[in-house]
């Protein structure tokens, strides 16, 4: 009888449904908030999103993760070719079954994921940020990135913008909004893990808003909170709602199906830094978050929000 071996790149991959099913535990698992919104979209979409999400995770990881010790730039650019062989149709392990096929569903490009990994890269090389604009270039690319991709998924309204008299318009592209969704999620994402980050040495406030308001790379790691740790902080938070702010308006050009996951998800985590308000913007000893009766009540919220703007 035939013999039939396998070499390990030539094994049975899973399949379609297991690898979306997994997807979907591994985003319940590490992000309650986006799950929460993913939950509210249409199964062909929140799939999509679960893929790409883990896509992400596992980008992430490899900086973050428990084998982060040993990523060297070299993990990196192979990381880059597995996910050429991903949009060139190729899944090499389970979880790249499921983005494989919504990479064949929706017209994704590859560069964000590009981008993505050369956010990492940074995180790699450095743990200090001097200026703002060099943070909001990480940030585009770990977060931003993300917006772009959901963006393709979630789609545009072909309703927004015409009217019979008028001469076809090319769609809008509500990509700055994205990205400045993205951008807002990982400016509170980094002030809610302020102490976090720290204990391992990294601080991603701009340097240059540490000596604005006078307060030293020393006092963060002893986790001084006084007048000009409030004021730092207030400066940082106004800074992530100025760009919740702008991400508002494209909204209301996306999909009808996806304004009510992206409202709550923008509602749910904008509260992180609210939480951080009433926490006396104590970072360093409690974690902010947002419980989950309070998360069920911007449910209601966001929906009012997603059919009125
Ligand atoms: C506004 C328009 C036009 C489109 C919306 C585009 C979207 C969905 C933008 C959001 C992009 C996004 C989800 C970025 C991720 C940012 C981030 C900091 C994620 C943190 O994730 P985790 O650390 O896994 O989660 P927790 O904070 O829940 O632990």
């Amino acid at each position: 009888m035939l013999q039939l071996t396998q070499s390990p790149s030539a094994r049975v991959l899973a399949s379609l449904e297991e690898s979306y099913e997994r997807c979907r535990q591994i985003t319940a698992k590490y992000s309650k908030t986006f799950y929460l919104g993913t939950r509210l979209m249409p199964e062909a979409k929140r799939r999509a999103i679960w893929a790409i999400y883990v896509w992400c995770r596992r980008t992430d990881e490899l900086i973050d993760g428990p084998q982060s010790e040993f990523t060297t730039e070299e993990t990196l650019d192979d990381w880059a070719a597995h996910l050429e062989s991903l949009f060139q149709g190729q899944p090499l392990d389970d979880l790249d079954v499921a983005l494989v096929d919504t990479l064949q569903r929706f017209p994704l490009d590859m560069q964000p994921f590009c981008d993505m990994i050369e956010g990492q890269r940074m995180d790699l090389h450095r743990s200090r940020y001097e200026t703002f604009e060099e943070l909001q270039l990480y940030c585009y690319r770990v977060a931003g990135t993300v917006g772009l991709m959901s963006t393709v998924v979630m789609g545009i309204d072909p309703a927004v913008n015409t009217a019979p008299w008028m001469q076809a318009q090319p769609l809008p592209n509500p990509a700055e909004e994205a990205i400045a969704l993205g951008i807002a999620n990982q400016l509170t994402n980094i002030l809610r893990d302020i102490g976090e980050d720290a204990q391992r040495g990294r601080i991603y406030l701009p340097l240059e808003d540490l000596e604005r308001f006078n307060y030293s790379e020393q006092d963060l790691f002893d986790n001084v909170i006084d007048d000009r740790w409030r004021a730092l902080m207030q400066f940082q938070i106004q800074r992530a709602h100025r760009f919740y702010e702008s991400a508002e308006s494209g909204i209301s050009v996306l999909s009808p199906d996806a304004r009510w996951p992206v409202w709550s998800a923008l509602i749910l985590y904008r509260k992180i830094l609210d939480v951080i308000v009433e926490n006396d913007y104590d970072v360093f000893n409690r974690r902010a978050f947002v419980p989950k009766v309070r998360k069920a009540l911007c449910l209601p919220k966001a929906l009012l929000r997603a059919r009125v703007s």
